[in-house]
Order: C-alpha cells, then structure tokens, then sequence
C-alpha cells in the first residue's frame, strides 16, 4: 500500500470568524494528479493556500488541525517556509512571469540560491522548459523578454520555473482557466507528462479537465469535503447526491 506524501487531518480554516473549511482530512499520494472541484467558495483554493502556508502573513488567517508533510506538520515552528515552498510550489489562475526574460524567470529560485554556475543553470533551464513542454518553442529566444509571451506559453514558463526549483508537490489553483481552449490543453498534456515525477493538486472548474486528468477527486461545498475517491468511481458512481449534482452540472 503506497504512503500518502502529504497528510491533511480535521483542518479547519477561519478568515476571522468566518470557518472556510470545516474539519477536512484528506491524503494525498505521490506521482498522483488530485483534483480538488466545487462551487465557488466552497475552500478549494484556502485547502491550496493553507498546504503552502499562504494565510501566515495575513491575521485574519488561523487554523487548526494538522498538515503532515515528510513526516513533520508543517504548521510546526520548525518549518522554514522558505524550504517549503520549493518543496511545495504553486501555480496561479493568472500567468505570473517576472519582467524578465524567460531564462532569468527559469533560474530564478537557483539564483536566490547561490547557484552562479552557467552549465548548471543552463541545464536547468533546458530541463525546466523540457519538462514543461515549451523548450522548442522558446529555446532561441531565451533572451526574450517572458512577458511578451503568449498567456499560454507565458503559464508554461511559470511551470518551468516551479520546476526548476525541484518541487516534490506543485499546487495550482484553476491554471488554465484564464487561457483559450488550446492553451488549455497544451497545459493539461504537460500536467499529465509530469506525474511520473511530480504529485499535484489541482484546483479546476472544468469536470471535464477533472475526469480526463486526475487520479483521485475531491469535491467540496460550502467548507465541506463532501466526497473523495478515485476519480473514475466518482464520476461513474457518486456517492452522494450533492457531488452527482455538481458533476452532472446541476448546481455550480
Ligand atoms: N482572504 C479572504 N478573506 C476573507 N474571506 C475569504 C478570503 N478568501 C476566501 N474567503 C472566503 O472563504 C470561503 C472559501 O473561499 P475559497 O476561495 O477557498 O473558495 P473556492 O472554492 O476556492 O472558490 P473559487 O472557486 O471562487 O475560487 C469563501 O466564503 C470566501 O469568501
């Protein structure tokens, strides 16, 4: 039986008093696409934000209950939120490259460690973009400036540049939902490519994007997690009469 990698239990999230999540434990297994679906405001993305550490500079953000990564909760005092989030990085719903050039975008994080060795860095970029599946198109303009890149290819270098960062988890928030239907799915096939190395969650509105890529789905309303399994399963047989509603596109 495989070990989950990370290991969320009864957390509970509050915006001030407002609870966003309601006691949600879930396990998430490596090499694994999770998909986490429902209505908006049902704590998708506070669920993402909390396994990063996001709410800590906010106070109107508390929690309780535990998140087990690597054998260590990672609201211990002990963690370094720096270490964490190159173990745990984090894609957005908006393309979010520096205004730079997208080889500097790509070695960002290994600058901020010190990495000054071009072979090394120029490895990683090649590697990054590779794995991000938009090396051929952009390996003779890695002096260009990433912003003028188009919304898809500019979401495709901020997954090079999670990667290159060598992340055991990458979260991300709805990452194609603000890109056109070819976009879109250049980015869902390079998701699919990197499970072999990589266990994401993915926060997503598309059932169709859920049921074609993910492994496993979780489906929450209101703070609730209301069901989670496999994802096949789930689609073909819900358990609940709420997720069948929300799959079959009655509410939401
Ligand atoms: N920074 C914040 N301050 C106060 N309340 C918040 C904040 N962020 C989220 N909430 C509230 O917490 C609840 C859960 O929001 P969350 O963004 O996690 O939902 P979601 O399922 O990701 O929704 P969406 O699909 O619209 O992004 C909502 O009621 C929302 O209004």
């Amino acid at each position: 039986m495989t070990e989950p990698i990370l290991k969320v239990s009864d957390l509970s999230v509050y915006y001030n008093k407002k609870k966003a999540l309601n006691n949600v434990s879930m396990d998430f297994y490596p090499n694994e696409i999770t998909a986490l679906i429902g209505p908006s405001g049902s704590g998708k993305s506070t669920l993402l934000r909390a396994i990063n550490r996001m709410g800590d500079l906010n106070p109107e953000v508390s929690l309780t209950g535990t998140i087990i990564y690597n054998g260590h909760n990672i609201y211990s005092p002990r963690t370094d939120t720096v270490e964490l989030r190159k173990e745990i990085g984090m894609i957005f719903q908006q393309p979010n490259p520096f205004p730079m050039t997208i080889y500097e975008n790509v070695v960002y994080g290994l600058r901020i460690k010190g990495i000054k060795d071009k072979q090394v860095l120029d490895q990683a970029v090649e590697e990054s973009l590779i794995g991000a599946s938009i090396w051929d198109e952009v390996k003779d303009r890695l002096h260009d400036s990433a912003v003028g890149l188009s919304g898809g290819q500019q979401q495709r270098v901020c997954i090079a540049r999670t990667l290159a960062t060598s992340p055991k988890i990458i979260l991300m928030d709805e990452p194609t939902s603000a890109l056109d239907p070819i976009s879109a799915g250049k980015i869902e096939d390079t998701l699919y490519g990197l499970k072999d190395k990589y266990t994401m969650l993915l926060v997503t509105r598309s059932m169709q994007q859920a049921s074609r890529i993910s492994d496993r789905t979780g489906f929450f309303l209101d703070g609730n997690l209301i069901e989670y399994g496999k994802t096949k399963e789930m689609f073909m047989n819900p358990k609940h009469k709420e997720t069948e509603d929300y799959i079959t596109g009655k509410f939401g």
